[in-house]
C-alpha cells in the first residue's frame, strides 16, 4: 500500500511543469506519445517533467501512487496542465481531433 506521502509528491510532481509524463525508458506506446510531445509539437524540455519509472528507486510506489490518483496501471501517464490525458492512445485520440493542438497552445508559444 503506498503512503499518503508518496500519493501527495506525485500530486506536486504533476502539477509542477506544464506536461507530465511517467514512462518506462523501453515502453513503445511512451516513445510515441513523447515523440508526439517533443518532436511534432515541440513541447520545450523545460516544459515537461518526465520520469522513466524503471530507472528510478522509487518508480514502483510512483507507479501505485498513480493508480491511487487516476485508476490507470499503465504507462504512460500523462497530465497537461495538472490534468489527466491518460496513456498514448488516448494522446493520439486528442492529437487526430486537433484537440491537442488546443492545449498546448499556451505551452509551445
Ligand atoms: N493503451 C496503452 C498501452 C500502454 C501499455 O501497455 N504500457 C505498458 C508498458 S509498454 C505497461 O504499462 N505495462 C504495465 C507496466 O509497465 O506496469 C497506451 O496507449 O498508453
Amino acid at each position: 500500500m503506498v503512503s499518503q506521502q508518496t500519493i501527495n509528491k506525485v500530486k506536486e510532481m504533476i502539477n509542477e511543469k506544464e506536461v507530465f509524463i511517467a514512462s518506462k525508458s523501453y515502453c513503445p506506446y511512451c516513445k510515441k506519445a513523447k515523440s508526439t510531445l517533443f518532436k511534432d509539437y515541440k513541447v520545450p524540455e523545460s516544459k515537461a517533467l518526465v520520469l522513466e519509472l524503471d530507472e528510478m528507486t522509487d518508480g514502483r510506489d510512483i507507479q501505485d501512487a498513480l493508480y491511487e490518483i487516476t485508476g490507470q496501471t499503465s504507462v504512460p501517464n500523462i497530465f497537461i496542465d495538472g490534468a489527466q490525458v491518460g496513456g498514448n492512445d488516448d494522446l493520439q485520440v486528442l492529437n487526430k481531433s486537433g484537440k491537442l493542438d488546443q492545449m498546448l497552445q499556451k505551452v509551445v508559444n
